[in-house]
């Protein structure tokens, strides 16, 4: 016999078996017993409709549900759309969040804990994969942060190799995965890849939501044949499963089918049909088992299949009669009480048994991360430049750049402060354009992230903190980059201040405002979530901070005039005015006469002082509205726990 308790110690302690072996035994088997699985949430009645009252509902998903998994066994969990499956999944992968959830989930006798969440692969019915990666990089980057620290680089990647070899990939290693507009590797080819994510751990207890859907049958073969492999290696393993084929089906050790949130059957696949036919539901015909559980959990008893000849023949489920709803749900009541009678009871005694392997995993002693802070940041770094490359450096947004920067260059060609209103218009342009446009770079990059960030937040695999700083500092470089360039060819067109000082100043103002817009993009984009949402509030935002700023309206009345000490725009213009007219400037306002540049109109309201409070502004700015970005962020891919 495997000794279990030294081999987990040996995996606390980081020592995974070599990459050959990993695929032969589990870690840590693991018994996965739940009882009596009930999971309320609260539903608002008339979302949606014109009903000035909301009604606050209850909705049951989760009816009592029970059974056990020992390692080396596969659960296949069968039933109709919305039956429940996946909130079952999800509950005892330890990641259902909100509603509530009651009875009792053991794991070797012992709650969810974070030993436990090292030792389970969760493959979500959605493949959240970068599109721009390979499967190699996909799958060595997810070594890099997921497999313990004292692993090296090298052993991570042979861990990958073995991972791919295993999972049939070697063809298709170094092509990328692909997204709705890439063609990449195919649907089958991408679900092993996210299989291959959680297999990387060598997890003992592995959760899949639908892995075959979508597939074709020899794929979908192919995937069941691998789980049934690991399965074999002493692992638990759980999955949804929509339509399997009769091939499939019997290569389950277990099955359970829901219908409306209760259990109808649980027990061995090859047992399901004689169960049924004992109380009174059998197919006359030979038919995929897995057919016909569906359609019992449907209660939709085709007159030719069932026996239940009293029961009126349902044509098309579409076009229910009342008449045959009523059926349906006799049937389903029918068969939810036989449950009761006849399997409750050996369900129970199934779970009363003693047979879990007392394993110590001692949760003190395990580090919450597998890798250091800097080893999460850096592997993310690299990641998010590798994926995020080919949206931040696309020549489409350098030409918009160059584009606007060369027009701007020649609308304002070598204007000198004879011409002090078009001047001042150019700042103010300069500090409207880079506004909006940092802003609209940022606002996005959070809610097309939110998927990703959950599932690997869920699974443990970084630290908040090292993913924003990955995140935020990978997009600077291209951030600053484009300002910058703008900046020198509207600077010396428009024929501006030509000395070294001003030029930097202005610069350095440019370049100070965008990591501020881009600090107010990040944060909307977090609070919001909504790519729709938050464009629209971030352009009314930064519309607001515009129009406060002091160039359009002079005269601003009092109750708005506080807003412009919020806006970015505002304290941009004031310091890019700075970098090119000292106080006491004159210009020529008339032939012969000379102005002071401070009371020019479109130079008055914001002044040509006071740089220091604008620069100390901007800076709380920058820092505020990260902050404001990363506590949004916190509630992304944490769940809560009973
Ligand atoms: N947070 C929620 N808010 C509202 N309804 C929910 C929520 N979670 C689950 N449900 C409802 O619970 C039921 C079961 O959902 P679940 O996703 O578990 O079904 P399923 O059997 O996995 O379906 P499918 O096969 O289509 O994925 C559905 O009716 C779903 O609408």
């Amino acid at each position: 016999m495997v000794d279990v308790e030294a081999q987990n110690q040996e995996d606390i302690d980081g020592e995974i078996t070599p990459a050959a072996a990993i695929f032969k035994k589990a870690n840590l088997p693991v018994t996965l017993k739940f009882e009596d699985i009930v999971y309320k949430i609260k539903t608002e009645q008339g979302r949606g409709s014109l009903k000035p009252h909301k009604k606050s509902q209850e909705k049951l998903i989760l009816k009592g549900i029970s059974g056990t998994v020992l390692p080396g066994e596969m659960l296949a969990m069968l039933g109709p759309s919305g039956s429940g499956k996946t909130t079952l999944l999800t509950a005892l992968g330890g990641r259902l969040g909100g509603g509530h959830l009651s009875g009792t989930i053991t794991y070797n006798t012992k709650p969810f804990s974070n030993a436990m969440k090292r030792n389970t692969g969760f493959v979500t019915q959605d493949d959240i994969l970068y599109p721009h990666l390979t499967v190699t990089e996909t799958l060595v980057y997810t070594a890099l942060l997921r497999l313990p620290r004292n692993l090296t680089k090298h052993e991570k990647t042979r861990h990958t190799e073995a991972v791919i070899n295993q999972l049939g990939l070697s063809r298709c290693k170094n092509s990328i995965i692909g997204g709705p507009l890439l063609r990449g590797v195919s649907g089958g080819e991408r679900k092993r890849v996210s299989i291959g994510q959680e297999m990387l751990i060598n997890p003992s207890l592995l959760f899949l939501d639908e892995p075959t859907s979508g597939l074709d049958s020899t794929t979908a073969q192919k995937i069941v044949s691998t789980l049934w492999e690991l399965a074999n290696g002493g692992r638990t393993i759980v999955m949804t499963i929509h339509q399997p084929s009769s091939r499939l089906f019997y290569m389950f050790h277990k099955v359970l089918l829901l219908s409306e949130g209760n259990p109808l059957y649980y027990g061995k696949g090859s047992s399901a049909l004689e169960f049924f036919e004992s109380v009174g539901f059998a197919p006359s015909l030979a038919m995929n088992p897995a057919d016909f559980l569906l359609d019992l959990a449907n209660g939709n008893i085709d007159r030719r299949f069932g026996k239940r000849r009293s029961l009126k023949f349902v044509s098309d489920p579409g076009v229910a009669t009342a008449d045959s709803h009523e059926d349906q749900a006799a049937i389903k009541q029918a068969l939810v009480s036989a449950y009761k009678a006849h399997l409750s009871e050996s369900v129970k005694s199934e779970l009363a048994n003693d047979n879990e392997l007392q394993v110590s995993t001692d949760d003190k002693r395990l580090k919450r991360w597998s890798n250091t802070w800097w080893d999460q940041f850096s592997v993310l770094f690299r990641r998010g430049i590798k994926e995020r490359k080919h949206e931040s450096f696309s020549t489409l947004k350098i030409a918009q750049v160059l584009v606007v920067a060369i027009l701007s260059g020649l609308l304002w060609w070598q204007s000198d402060i004879t011409h002090l209103q078009d001047q001042v218009g150019l700042f103010f342009f300069c500090s409207g354009f880079w506004g909006f446009y940092p802003l609209f770079q940022a606002i996005f990059t959070f809610p097309q992230e939110r998927m990703m960030l959950a599932k690997e937040r869920s699974s443990g695999m970084y630290r908040l903190s090292s993913y924003f700083m990955a995140l935020t500092l990978g997009d600077l470089p291209m951030e600053l980059v484009l300002p910058t360039i703008f900046f020198t060819i509207a600077y010396w067109m428009a024929g501006l201040k030509p000395t070294p000082g001003s030029f930097f100043a202005g610069l350095f103002v440019l370049l100070y405002s965008v990591l501020c817009s881009q600090g107010l993009g990040l944060a909307i984009g977090a609070a919001v979530m909504d790519q729709k949402s938050a464009t629209v509030l971030g352009s009314v935002i930064m519309l607001t901070f515009l129009l406060c700023s002091g160039y359009y309206v002079q005269h601003v009345p009092r109750f708005v005039s506080w807003i412009k000490y919020v806006s970015i725009s505002q304290y941009t213009f004031k310091l890019l005015l700075g970098t090119q007219y000292k106080p006491g400037e004159t210009y020529p306002c008339d032939a012969d006469k000379a102005c002071l540049v401070e009371d020019f109109p479109s130079v008055k309201p914001v002044g040509l002082g006071g740089h220091a409070v604008s620069v100390i502004a901007l800076g709380i700015m920058i820092v505020g509205y990260r902050l404001i970005a990363y506590l949004a962020l916190m509630r992304i891919g944490v769940t809560r726990r009973k």
